[in-house]
């Protein structure tokens, strides 16, 4: 049986763990590309380090290492964590300039490459690197799919259960939104063991708790202080691809690009979707309450403020 082919562009700290996940869980055999230059070893470095790993966590997925798009040809799917993370005092969007032209130039290479992948987009500010993901390589929106839900849901999910004291594995829950501090959590559709998490915690900890999340990203930042949070991204990253690879159709929030789906008029935002081969074979509308539709209109206008601040900058 052929195995999946999986690339990853970007080879720095996102892209390797999630080729680290990829590999353990032998979704398919591994590219790891990044750019020529004084590093251009580097990406070989790393996959050659994974690639001794391989007896002691029993894999056989192969892991390559390159700058040379030729290797990613006919990928199945494509990971683009190419671009810079922020330090301390920066937001997601101050990497829009610098990492808007490293996307154009990436999508240029995987839409000439890897013309039927379906593309994960990771790098920020997310919502609208993937819309320069979409545009650039002309492929159909839902093969076109950025990753924030998951991680920000893992966030929400693991506080939670650090406050009531009980397994990850009973939480259930959904946030939605833009990946960033607009993002739009759903009581409603948190559980805890089919309990909702409103009767089990009250109102003011959840926003509590709500507004970690929202700054999840920024508290790992504070405390590397030379870049952005990598295992729980890249696990993010790898629950997306075995979802594609395996066609397990996981019901799930991604930044996919909505029309008529909520109203949102052709922008790529966090919204639960069926994950599977095809990429996002559904987008799943809920019904919100009034307050829920506010706030996620609020996400989806500051997605357009910085989707139209992109198309002035190249
Ligand atoms: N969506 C999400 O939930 C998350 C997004 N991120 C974002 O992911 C991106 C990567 O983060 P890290 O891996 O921590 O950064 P990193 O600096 O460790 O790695 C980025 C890599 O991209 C490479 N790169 C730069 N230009 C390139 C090009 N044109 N082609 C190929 N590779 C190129 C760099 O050489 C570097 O190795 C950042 O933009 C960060 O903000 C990080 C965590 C979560
Ligand atoms: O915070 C950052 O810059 C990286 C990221 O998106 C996250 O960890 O959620």
């Amino acid at each position: 049986m052929r195995r999946a082919k999986i690339s990853i562009v970007g080879a720095g700290n996102v892209g390797a763990t999630t080729a680290h996940w990829c590999a353990a869980a032998e979704l398919g055999d591994i590219v790891l590309l990044d750019i020529p230059g004084e590093m251009a070893d580097m990406p070989r470095g790393k996959a050659l380090d994974l690639m001794q790993s391989s007896p002691i966590f029993g894999f056989d997925s192969t892991v390559i290492g390159t700058n040379d798009y030729a290797d990613t040809a006919g990928s199945d799917v494509v990971v683009v964590t190419a671009g810079i993370p922020r330090k301390p005092g920066m937001s997601r969007d101050d990497l829009l300039a610098t990492n808007a032209k490293i996307m154009t130039m990436v999508c240029e290479q995987v839409k000439a490459t890897s013309p039927d992948a379906v593309v994960i987009v990771v790098s920020n500010p997310l919502d609208a690197m993937v819309q320069r993901a979409m545009q650039v390589t002309g492929f159909p929106p839902s093969r076109v799919i950025g990753q924030a839900g998951v991680l920000d849901t893992a966030r929400y999910r693991t506080f939670l259960a650090m406050e009531l004291g009980v397994s990850v594995e009973d939480i259930c829950a959904l946030l939605m939104g833009g990946h960033g501090d607009t993002m739009v959590p759903l009581p409603s559709c948190t559980t805890v063991g089919g309990i909702p998490v409103t009767q089990l915690i009250d109102e003011k900890r959840l926003e509590e708790i709500v507004d970690r999340t929202r700054k999840g990203g920024a508290e790992i930042v504070g405390l590397l202080k030379t870049g952005s949070a990598y295992y729980a991204p890249a696990g993010a990253t790898a629950q997306m691809v075995e979802a594609i690879i395996r066609d397990k159709k996981r019901l799930i929030p991604c930044a996919a690009y909505c029309d008529k789906e909520y109203n949102v008029g052709g922008y790529y935002v966090g919204v639960p979707v069926i994950l599977g081969t095809n990429g996002v074979e559904k987008i799943v509308e809920l019904k919100l309450t009034e307050t829920e539709t506010a706030a996620f209109q609020h996400s989806v206008d500051a997605v357009k403020e910085l989707v139209s601040v992109m198309a002035g900058l190249v």
